[in-house]
């Protein structure tokens, strides 16, 4: 664990953002610029990123960003055709988990990490309703690198919307029935910009 981060430096306060029928919180500087830093290059460097590929329309679709799946022995996940079995806890990943759960309130036993090398990678319109994840979900994302927007969406009225810019040592908390309600995405940009890390932590019902 970080002694900087835990002991000497209460995190940044977060902003609860109530939306209908569902709740967010974004802490913009959770983790302090040094930090960030440091953990956007240990990730690029031990993360095992690969481009992993679905079924759509009957062909095979790569996807486009980098993945990776960590965390618990027991937990696997499916989606878009997908089984992911993960990779035991890093250093890293587990200091992480560790700083964000007294704020989360919650625990996790498994991240999703996604790299986006630059503008052109994205992630499309989705809400994380998979069944192994219950049914309101406690999720929390964190990020590293360049900001990017982070749109979201009422499922049943597409004019109510909401955006957020989820910067450098970013955190931001999904919970409530925000799943069941809204779906988010992260777009292309065609903005020059370097590469982020998206790590969002969940709890796996095995
Ligand atoms: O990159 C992001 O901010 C979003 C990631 C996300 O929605 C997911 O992993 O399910
Ligand atoms: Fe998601």
């Amino acid at each position: 664990m970080s002694l900087q981060g835990s002991l000497f430096e209460e995190p940044a306060p977060g902003n609860v953002i109530s939306l209908k029928n569902g709740e967010l919180a974004y802490y913009p500087h959770f983790f302090n610029k040094a930090e960030s830093d440091t953990y956007m290059q240990t990730l690029l460097d031990t993360i095992a990123w690969k481009q992993e590929s679905m079924r759509m329309y009957g062909k095979e679709v790569l996807f486009p960003r980098l993945m990776a799946w960590y965390g618990d022995v027991a937990t696997s996940y499916s989606f878009s055709g997908n089984t992911f079995v993960p990779q035991p806890w890093t250093q890293a990943l587990t200091d992480i988990r560790d700083r964000i759960t007294p704020t989360a309130g919650t625990t996790f036993n498994s991240v999703l990490l996604n790299l986006y090398r630059d503008g052109n990678d994205s992630m499309g319109w989705h809400a994380d309703d998979e069944p192994e994840l219950g049914p309101q979900p406690v999720i929390a994302s964190v990020n590293f690198g360049a900001a990017r927007r982070f749109l979201l969406r009422y499922k049943s009225d597409h004019h109510l919307k909401h955006e957020i810019l989820l910067e450098h040592g970013s955190l931001l908390i999904m919970k409530g029935t925000l799943q069941q309600y809204w779906e988010h995405q992260v777009p292309k940009t065609s903005r020059q910009i370097s590469g982020r890390i998206n790590l969002t932590f969940r709890f796996i019902h095995p």
